[in-house]
């Protein structure tokens, strides 16, 4: 990618909070990436690994610590006036008056929006029409995640940050909203968004970075990442048959083979062969497998592997249940 292509750059970027001089707390520990114009770009991340303290350093909000940041080419934080009129940002919280209806709330913006689009185009982007007239304290709160996007689209921006834009929506306003983004991004809007959910992150993301503790443990195309982590097959022998008469897991083009009663679980990188091989060794020896669940590598199976091992070298217990919890609805996406 030549330097001219990128919309954002980011080098050695670092954020501390706390008093200047002071130890404080280091929240971004020297990550490097860059977006491409007209890509769309996720962090991902176990909670407090510095996503949102990234994010605001790319939007201007706060200074680096350290490193560099450059959005269409200038640095966010001092060069704002250059950057925020090419810029939508979507915060995590909207922090609107609650008495003012979507549409007011909508219009206040773009008083404030040089070259806004109309208003009702906006509302309409995202779905509200039919609740523009309503007070802003009686929105759901997928509603006001969806104020909050018709804002940042005002400005027809270049550049569009969006900060968990589907949490607390609906699976079906959580599609629309994917729709409208990949339509952004179809028509060369780049976009950097972080996320929660490993769907969206799957569904969306041309390319996208694993954050953990103020540090990227990975990144690149999606294929890419989950490519690095094996399939899986599994099934059930009948009682009659011990898991010791299966064929080495070499023989079946697997890496490992684990049991469990009478369960069988194989990990293979060619799960093809390895199917066909277990199939063909159960029809030789007339012997009906039960359960049988082939199932491809995963972006979540690779966000569990990596984030239980980043733990485990940092000294944590991945086991311990409350880690375990908050991966989980790192992962899935449970309501937090
Ligand atoms: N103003 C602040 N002062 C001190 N520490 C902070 C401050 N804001 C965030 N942090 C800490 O910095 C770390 C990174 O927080 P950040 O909100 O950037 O993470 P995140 O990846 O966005 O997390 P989440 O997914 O939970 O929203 C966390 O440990 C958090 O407690």
């Amino acid at each position: 990618m030549h330097a001219g292509d990128s919309a954002i750059d980011v080098n050695d970027l670092r954020r501390r909070y706390g008093p200047a001089g002071s130890q404080g707390f280091d929240a971004v520990r020297g990550i490097s990436f860059s977006v491409a114009r007209g890509e769309l770009f996720a962090l991902l991340g176990t909670n407090g690994a510095g996503k949102t303290s990234t994010l605001e350093l790319l939007e201007g909000l706060a200074a680096p610590t350290g490193g560099t940041v450059r959005v269409l080419g200038h640095e966010p934080f001092r060069e704002r006036a250059k950057v925020r009129p090419r810029i939508g940002v979507m915060l995590q919280e909207g922090g609107f008056p609650p008495e003012l209806t979507a549409l007011e709330t909508a219009r206040m913006w773009a008083g404030c929006t040089s070259g806004a689009r109309p208003v009702a185009e906006s509302l309409e982007l995202v779905g509200l029409t039919g609740r523009r007239n309503v007070r802003v304290k009686m929105l759901s709160g997928g509603e006001r995640r969806r104020l909050d996007l018709a804002l940042a689209l005002l400005g027809r921006p270049e550049v569009l940050f969006l900060d968990e834009p589907t949490t607390g929506l609906d699976a079906e306003s959580r599609r629309e909203t994917w729709e409208l983004v990949r339509a952004l991004r179809d028509q060369g809007t780049t976009v950097l968004l972080t996320t929660h959910y490993l769907e969206e992150a799957e569904t969306l993301a041309d390319r996208l970075a694993i954050m953990h503790a103020g540090r990227i443990a990975t990144s690149g195309r999606v294929a890419d990442i989950v490519a690095e982590r094996p399939s899986r097959l599994s099934f059930t022998l009948p009682a009659d048959v011990r898991p010791e008469e299966l064929p080495p897991a070499g023989r079946l083009g697997a890496l490992a083979c684990e049991t469990a009663g009478r369960t069988v679980r194989l990990r293979t990188r060619d799960l093809q062969r390895t199917a066909t091989e277990a199939l063909l060794w159960a029809r030789d020896r007339r012997i009906e497998l039960t359960g049988l669940d082939a199932r491809s590598a995963s972006l979540e199976e690779a966000f569990l592997h990596i984030a239980s091992a980043l733990e485990t070298a940092d000294g944590r217990d991945p086991a311990d249940p409350a880690r375990a919890a908050e991966r989980a609805g790192t992962a899935t996406g449970a309501t937090r």
